[in-house]
């Protein structure tokens, strides 16, 4: 099977000199140099051979000019190999221990932004763009769970693909390996002709092509021996004495469905490959070993399948399965297949350990310097009976602590644990989260329907609050990046939209805010449904006890949160509204580098909030200045407002303000949606076209109901599901949520957003003498 894309191979978009997946350069160490030894073998056999002729020993003047034109000809061939070499190091992690290095497969924000766009790639930069250091608490980084399956160095690891131990273990079981009990006849191939310097470097091609090649017929007239007569001849097989074959019989195929035919695999695909002369028992023919060859077009990257791939890869059960599958899924079989010794105990893992830092430091040396609990693979959480978690990987680290994916150890069910960090201001927090939680779980949601993630268990262990959830799959953040940070199609846009607004209808018919809601906290339940839920329930209040005021990840935080005004479940809407225009874009609308940062992007997209807002938030001297009109003739409330340069803002809170990083080529909301890339499915389709722009047209006016500086103009969730772009009924251009007379109009000032202005006419009560009435209405209270 070969590659089919090319995207892997560090972005490098020719194919034309890629190997294959079966190359064994892909399973050899990077920079292996086997033209190097093979060359100081044959020094060493020459100066042999002329130490038996009775030749002195030391280099000639001969043997020296011969060696330097060898050494020329290797650097040419491993430039040659080269070519053919991919530039990506894989390697093999040895599931049970060793500390090889770790290769980084994130994908580059590099491809994030759109062509033609300045690219703020450097890697501070992209530290800073990941809003993960935006929550109210600085999250530690966000720590992936190591891949069990990543790639580490060959040689660490302890069975086949190691290139040395392994070898002498199958020596010893007379298994065939053709790399090293040929050596000698090697040396000689290589100096007739050129062969890819890896091919021979520590890894049985045969082996790896597929591991029920080994099974291998007994016909009455052939001799299963392979000749190693290297000395004179290349590598010669003949076939015949089944006991004496030098390969083992594997379990995978039964005796029923053994190949027949007298000449199999790997022989017979050498053989088609030009490249195999095979000694029968009567007639030795030669066996040259196959050679790489360049890929001359793409059509032969293409995967040669086989309606029945036989002899191939095979499970225990005798079913041909996927290389894939083999070196997955089924990769203990595909080890025990190879080697009857190998034996694979979950129990035996050494255990792996999860938490960053792990160096010991508080609680009786359980948890780390962040009050979090060190976490091993294998571990067990809960003293109770079935109340046991096994831990098996972690899905997450945030700021109130860890989640961890876990096994009940009775009911074997999958669950996600929180583990709270041992500090009182996260555990009262988490105690708050749990209440919340069984509130929805119970009274609210009672029925799993509103996409509320569900809480089944509270204990605690060593000091910690564990919360045993529900387990779900990735987050929307994953998933757009998994998407390489292209936005998600408007139709996915829509079906999670809709699931958001529903749950937001409950939170806000209850008197929730969730107060933290961003792509992080939003989880598909599996893979491979667009069904997600609403998790992090950490910052949640009632709106009510709307304690905290510095709260909200700062890409998603409201304008009257930034401003310091008193805040309702609106502020969930605002929150929502960056997160659709995050799913359509691919990467987040405001991407604040500081609160202040974060009002200037609003304010420049959207427009200066209304008078009322900034006269009454706390925090507007800070971030705004109020400018001087002298003759007095200003009547526009809102010129009384502008937004401080960085120069003047630096110099009075003595802070280094850059000016906003553009990720966009446009400013206003309308023109970032419309002139956002089109995917390349429905460039040069004018139907496909017209249709999608009439939709980013749908979903612009949608945005800026919800992305609504005023809280009081905001859409409501329930007023939000009415819109055309949820309903998918005709937009003609003009909606307004019914039985209300809110517009378009984003803020009192000069509207920068693009978006048209509700007619003057209109006014709602509650803007009436440009007061806060309705704020005034709620309690403020200090943090
Ligand atoms: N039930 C779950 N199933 C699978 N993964 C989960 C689950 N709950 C949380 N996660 C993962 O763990 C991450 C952190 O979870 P959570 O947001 O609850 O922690 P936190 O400490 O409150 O984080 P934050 O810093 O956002 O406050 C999530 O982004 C998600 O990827």
């Amino acid at each position: 099977m070969q590659r089919s894309d090319n995207k892997d191979y560090n972005g490098e978009s020719d194919s034309q000199n890629k190997p294959d997946l079966w190359n064994p350069l892909f399973m050899g160490e990077e920079g292996v140099s086997l033209p190097r030894q093979d060359l100081q073998v044959q020094v060493e056999e020459q100066q042999r051979e002329l130490a038996q002729r009775g030749q002195p020993v030391q280099q000639n003047e001969r043997m020296q000019q011969s060696q330097q034109k060898q050494q020329q000809q290797q650097v040419q061939f491993q430039l040659q190999d080269q070519q053919y070499k991919p530039q990506v190091k894989f390697n093999f992690v040895n599931p049970w221990g060793g500390n090889g290095e770790h290769t980084d497969a994130a994908i580059p924000l590099d491809n994030v932004i759109e062509e033609g766009l300045p690219q703020p790639r450097d890697s501070v930069s992209s530290e800073a763009f990941r809003r993960r250091k935006s929550s109210l608490i600085i999250p530690p980084a966000r720590a992936p769970g190591p891949n069990p399956f990543e790639y580490d160095d060959v040689n660490q690891h302890p069975n086949i693909y190691n290139a040395q131990q392994p070898q002498q273990q199958l020596k010893q079981r007379s298994v065939f390996v053709p790399n090293q009990h040929n050596q000698q006849s090697q040396q000689r191939l290589n100096s007739l002709r050129f062969v890819p310097s890896s091919l021979y470097t520590g890894q049985d091609p045969h082996r790896r092509q597929s591991v029920a090649v080994v099974n291998y017929p007994t016909t009455n007239n052939t001799t299963n021996t392979i000749t190693n007569n290297a000395k004179t001849k290349p590598l010669v097989m003949s076939t015949g004495n089944p006991g004496a074959y030098p390969y083992r019989r594997l379990s995978a195929y039964p005796p029923s469905t053994s190949p027949t035919t007298s000449l199999q695999p790997p022989y017979k695909q050498l053989r088609r490959d030009g490249n195999v002369q095979v000694q029968s028992s009567s007639v030795a023919t030669q066996i040259i070993i196959p050679q790489m060859r360049k890929c001359r077009s793409r059509s032969e990257l293409s995967p040669n399948l086989n309606p029945i791939p036989q002899y191939r890869r095979a499970s225990l059960n005798s079913k041909t399965i996927s290389p894939l599958i083999a070196l997955t899924k089924s990769l203990i079989t595909t080890y025990s297949l190879c080697s009857p010794e190998f034996s694979y105990q979950t129990s035996k893992n050494p255990k792996r350990v999860l938490t960053k830092p792990n160096e010991a430091k508080y609680n009786n040396g359980y948890d780390n310097i962040n009050s979090d609990y060190i976490l091993y693979v294998n571990d067990i959480l809960g003293t109770e009976q079935n109340r046991k978690y096994l831990v098996l990987d972690i899905l997450g680290q945030g700021t109130f602590g860890q989640v961890v994916k876990c096994q009940n150890v009775i009911s074997r069910e999958m669950v996600a644990v929180k583990v709270v960090k041992s500090r009182a201001e996260y555990l009262n927090q988490s105690i708050t989260e749990a209440k919340i939680l069984e509130l929805l779980n119970t009274k609210v949601d009672p029925l799993n329907e509103h996409h509320f993630l569900r809480l089944h268990d509270t204990f605690v262990h060593k000091n910690h609050l564990c919360l045993v959830f529900e387990l779900l799959s990735k987050n929307l953040y994953e998933l757009l990046k998994q998407n390489q940070f292209h936005g998600l199609t408007i139709h996915l846009i829509r079906s999670f939209t809709t699931q958001l607004l529903d749950s937001l209808s409950v939170l806000k018919d209850s008197k929730l805010v969730h107060c933290d809601l961003k792509p992080e906290n939003i989880l598909l339940c599996c893979p491979d449904k667009p069904d997600l839920k609403i998790v992090d329930f950490g910052s949640s209040c009632e709106e009510r006890r709307t304690v905290y005021t510095y709260i909200q990840s700062r890409f998603y935080r409201a304008p009257e949160v930034i401003l310091g005004i008193p805040y309702s479940t609106s502020i969930d809407m605002w929150s929502l509204g960056c997160i659709v225009a995050e799913l359509f874009l691919g990467i987040p609308i405001f991407p604040g580098s500081s609160e202040f940062n974060q009002l200037t992007r609003i304010v420049k997209c959207l427009g200066y909030p209304p008078t009322w807002m900034m006269e009454m938030g706390k925090n507007t001297t800070k971030f705004l200045k109020k400018t001087d009109y002298g003759d007095g003739t200003a009547t526009n409330d809102s010129k009384k407002y502008r937004i401080k340069t960085e120069d003047e803002f630096n110099e009075e809170y003595n802070t280094n303000e850059q000016p906003s990083k553009q990720y966009f080529k446009w400013t206003t909301l309308p023109e970032v949606i419309k002139h956002y890339r089109l995917s390349k499915k429905i460039k040069g389709n004018p139907i496909l076209i017209e249709q999608e722009m009439r939709d980013r047209d749908c979903l612009t006016h949608f945005l800026a109901g919800i992305l609504n500086i005023n809280p009081l103009e905001r859409w409501t969730p329930q007023q939000a599901a009415m819109h055309p772009f949820i309903t998918q009924q005709p937009f003609t251009g003009e909606w307004y949520p019914p039985g209300s007379l809110h517009g378009l109009s984003s803020s009192a000032g000069e509207s920068t957003s693009g978006i048209p202005k509700r007619p003057k006419n209109i006014r709602h009560p509650s803007l009436q003498e440009g007061t806060a009435r309705e704020f005034n209405k709620l309690r403020i209270v200090e943090d």
